[in-house]
């Protein structure tokens, strides 16, 4: 017997971070809610002005994959009334879609009764996004690595080290996943194959083992972001000099077009690296809001519908870091 009612929050997500195309992820403290119950007709409210343009009819992506998690369990899916409320921008490179979906599957799971335990919203969630490392982060919580052949993805999550933190610098406008895919080559030479396995391999070893020395050279990559690059104003001179200004590392996230420099927890060099960020990117004519942010360490957290952020006016995201 499920629920009667489910209030979801789900983190958003930071892929690739670097040179692990498709595979590595980080779950970060920027969120996105869910909630959901069975009702006499179908209705999707979506609250706040971050999700403006999202179509609230069955063609909603949480109304669509909640139907697919009832028709993978061989369930009948009731009418549903559905609220979200999303501090995740869209199409920025942070995981909404991920987000939603893995907030859709796991609300619905939830009212069906749990069919699915979470390696099999793994494996619905992986082939609903089409790669596992957004889902993966979002799903699981903290350091994802993940592999997928287009049928099974295989996961392991790390605990994230405890001084690593995240800035990310948020650009004022939308690029979509897809679009940004089309950007990268059908064949790499073998000499930057060889440079991404490598740089892989360090980072999941550097971050496993907490040497953070290594990060910032492990981060490297020629597999997409070289390519993605002219599509985001200033991208280049942000991954060349962030560590000249106090990162530990710094890439693409996800698709982009936000910029991620992962930091050492009470850096004394925060704000250099912030204005290194806000001017770097200004001067090549891209406004960005910057975030500071941790990792989450949780994945979805099943909350009180009386906590739903709906419920309360919202005040202005500023980052969870002390300044
Ligand atoms: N809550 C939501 N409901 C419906 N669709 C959503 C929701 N959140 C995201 N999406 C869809 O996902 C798209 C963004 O996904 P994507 O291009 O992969 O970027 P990202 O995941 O980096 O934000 C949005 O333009 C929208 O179509
Ligand atoms: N590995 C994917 C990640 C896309 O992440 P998103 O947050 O931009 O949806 C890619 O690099 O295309």
């Amino acid at each position: 017997m499920g629920m009667t009612s489910v209030l979801v929050r789900v983190p958003a997500s930071t892929a690739n971070l670097g040179p692990g195309f498709d595979s590595l992820g980080m779950a970060l403290s920027l969120y996105a809610w869910v909630d959901m119950r069975p009702s006499s007709s179908t209705v999707i409210r979506l609250h706040g002005d971050g999700l403006d343009g999202i179509p609230t009819d069955k063609s909603n992506l949480l109304y669509k994959v909640a139907g697919l998690l009832y028709e993978e369990a061989g369930l009948d899916m009731p009418e549903l009334e559905i609220n979200m409320y999303s501090e995740i921008p869209l199409a920025r490179g942070l995981g909404s879609s991920a987000s939603a979906i893995v907030g859709a599957l796991v609300a619905a799971n939830e009212l069906a009764g749990c069919p699915l335990d979470r390696e099999g919203l793994l494996q619905l969630a992986t082939r609903l996004e089409g790669h596992p490392d957004n889902v993966g982060a979002s799903l699981f919580g903290g350091l994802i690595v993940a592999a997928w052949d287009g049928s099974r993805a295989d996961l392991i999550r790390l605990e994230p080290p405890e001084q690593l933190q995240a800035i990310v610098a948020i650009p004022r406008f939308q690029l979509e996943t897809e679009k940004a895919r089309h950007a990268l080559p059908t064949e790499l030479p073998m000499a930057d194959a060889v440079f991404n396995i490598g740089r892989t391999s360090l980072l999941v070893a550097a971050l496993a083992s907490g040497r953070l020395d290594l990060i910032s050279r492990a981060m490297q990559d020629r597999l997409h972001q070289p390519y993605r690059a002219p599509l985001i104003p200033g991208m280049a001179e942000v991954l060349a000099g962030a560590a000249d200004h106090g990162a530990l590392g710094a890439a693409l996230s996800g698709a982009g077009p936000t910029l991620l420099a992962v930091v050492e927890k009470d850096s004394p060099r925060l704000a250099e690296l912030e204005a290194f960020l806000t001017e770097t990117l200004g001067a090549a004519g891209t406004d960005a809001d910057l975030l500071r942010l941790k990792p989450d360490l949780y994945g979805p957290v099943i909350l009180d519908e009386n906590e739903a952020p709906w419920l309360a006016p919202q005040g202005n995201r500023k980052g969870d870091l002390q300044a």
